[in-house]
C-alpha cells in the first residue's frame, strides 16, 4: 500500500445528461499527504470526491486508490473512510453506541479505541446517551467525525467536514487532521474555508487546476 500514492486520477471525465462537471482532471495525493479541493459552489469537488470514493461511477478515466480500483475490495473499505454520503444511524442505538459498534466492526476493543475520550474531544460527552437523530446538525457532524476518526484507516475523503461546525469545533477537527495526516495517513478533502484548511496542513488546489473547467 505505501508504495502507492493514496489516489492517483488520470483523464476523468464525468457529465450529467449532456452538462460536463469534470473534463480531463488529474489529481494525485501522495501516501502520508493531505489535500484540499476547493472552488466555488456546482464546479464538481463532491462528484470528484464521489468518484475516489467509488460512489459514482466515471464516463471516462483511471482512478486509483493505493495502486487499486476503489471499491473493488474489501482492503478498500478497511483503509478508506469516506464521509461523502451522509451516514445512515442505527434506529435505537445511542451516540456511545454507534461509536462501539464501528470500533468492534473494525476489530478494536471499544475502551482501548478510545471511545468516551473521542466523544469528549468531539464536544459530545453531555449527550452519549441520546440517539443520534436527536442531535443539533452541528453535533451529528461532530460524531460523523469522531467516528470517522476512531476507526483504522490509510486514507480520509471529507467532503467539507467543517461545515456545520462552529468555531471552536473547526479549530479542534482541522487540528485532529493535521495529526492525522502527521502520523502517516492520507487526507482528501473538499472545503469552502481556506483557514480551516490550511489549519489542517492540508495542500490547497483549486478544482481549476485539476482540469478544464465546462463553460
Ligand atoms: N445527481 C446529479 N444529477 C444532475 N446533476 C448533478 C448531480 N449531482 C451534481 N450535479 C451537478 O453537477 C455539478 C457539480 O456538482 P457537485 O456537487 O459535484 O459540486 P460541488 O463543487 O461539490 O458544489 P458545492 O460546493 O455546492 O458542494 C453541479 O452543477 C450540480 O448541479
Amino acid at each position: 500500500m505505501v508504495d502507492h500514492p493514496a489516489v492517483e486520477v488520470a483523464g476523468l471525465h464525468v457529465g450529467y445528461g449532456s452538462n460536463p462537471v469534470l473534463v480531463d482532471v488529474a489529481l494525485t495525493v501522495a501516501a502520508g499527504e493531505g489535500v484540499c479541493v476547493t472552488g466555488e459552489n456546482g464546479i464538481g469537488k463532491s462528484t470528484l470526491l464521489r468518484c475516489v470514493s467509488s460512489l459514482q461511477q466515471p464516463d471516462e478515466g483511471e482512478i486509483r486508490v493505493f495502486g487499486a480500483v476503489p471499491g473493488a475490495s474489501p482492503e478498500f473499505w478497511r483503509a478508506v473512510v469516506t464521509t461523502v454520503e451522509p451516514p445512515t444511524w442505527y434506529p435505537g442505538l445511542t451516540v456511545r453506541e454507534h461509536a462501539e459498534l464501528v470500533c468492534r466492526a473494525h476489530g478494536q476493543d471499544p475502551d482501548e479505541a478510545g471511545v468516551d475520550e473521542a466523544l469528549e474531544t468531539f464536544g459530545l460527552a453531555g449527550h452519549l446517551d441520546a440517539i443520534p437523530p436527536s442531535l443539533s446538525s452541528g453535533q451529528k457532524q461532530r460524531l460523523t467525525l469522531a467516528v470517522a476518526l476512531l476507526r483504522p484507516s490509510s486514507l480520509l475523503i471529507l467532503d467539507e467536514p467543517e461545515q456545520r461546525l462552529d468555531r471552536e469545533g473547526r479549530e479542534s477537527v482541522a487540528k485532529l487532521l493535521a495529526d492525522y495526516v502527521a502520523g502517516g495517513g492520507s487526507l482528501l478533502m473538499a472545503s469552502h474555508d481556506d483557514v480551516f484548511a490550511a489549519a489542517s496542513g492540508a495542500r490547497i488546489t483549486s478544482m481549476e487546476s485539476l482540469g478544464t473547467v465546462p463553460l
